[in-house]
């Protein structure tokens, strides 16, 4: 894994601008795996200040609140919208739809849609207990898009996004560990001491479940951009 340490999020949003201006300089139909939470929202913003062209580019998002629909603002289509895609066009935008009726068919329709646009580059953020998506601790490393009842962790984490913690919902769709492996590259953010924890875990510690976001050092084109607080806790920097 390749381990940039930024001092501030605009630096790694920078960093991250280029390698998808370097992606699009090779194929400007790539497709682009997004992530939401605070962790990508350097770079959408570098991306939105910047000539960045997606008009081309697919992008295919991690995961979705179930139970929320694109008004709301705390929908991750919602966020999408607000944070790049109102801003910056694509050729078409893919998110899992967490209104569906039928969330068994959702699931199989979202891996469709996957393994027709197979991910050139990934983003991800990390949650304090190392879930990447809605990946939670103790999940297959070979699952796809699954519904997933999210941990009290995550909803207490997720809370201060919502007036409290019983808006929060309590399920999610998320893309699986397996189709995330499948990415031909992957960058992942962290920022903050609340993540140093995940971080070391991801980087340094043992290749676990109980950790999802380990599994990233089994690929081979990984990179980490990360400030101090969130690297604090790495033994070899
Ligand atoms: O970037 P944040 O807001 O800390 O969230 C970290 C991770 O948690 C999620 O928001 C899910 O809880 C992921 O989408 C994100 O990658």
């Amino acid at each position: 894994m390749d381990v940039r340490i930024v001092s501030s999020e605009e630096e790694g949003g920078k960093i991250a601008l280029e390698m998808f201006k370097d992606q699009l300089a090779k194929n400007p139909a790539s497709v682009f795996g997004l992530a939401t939470g605070s962790s990508p929202e350097g770079f959408y913003r570098e991306a939105v200040a910047s000539d960045i062209d997606f008009t081309k580019a697919t992008s295919i998002n991690l995961d979705e609140y179930v139970g929320l629909d694109e008004n709301n603002d705390q929908s991750y289509r919602y966020f999408m919208k607000d944070r790049l895609f109102d801003k910056k066009p694509f050729k078409k935008n893919y998110l899992p739809n967490g209104m569906a009726d039928d969330l068994e068919a959702e699931v199989k329709n979202y891996d469709e849609i996957i393994r027709e646009n197979p991910i050139d580059l990934q983003i991800l953020g990390i949650g304090r207990n190392g879930h990447i998506g809605f990946n939670e601790p103790g999940t297959p490393t070979d699952i796809t898009t699954h519904v997933v009842d999210l941990t009290p962790s995550t909803i207490e984490a997720n809370a201060r996004f919502f007036a409290n913690e019983d808006e929060v919902p309590r399920q999610a769709i998320s893309m699986g560990l397996g189709s995330i492996q499948k990415s031909k590259k992957i960058i992942l953010f962290a920022y903050g001491e609340e993540k140093a924890k995940a971080i070391q875990g991801c980087i340094e510690g043992p290749v676990t479940t109980h950790v999802p976001a380990s599994i990233l050092q089994n690929l081979s084109d990984v990179t980490v951009i990360a400030d101090n607080a969130a690297t604090s806790l790495l033994k070899n920097k």
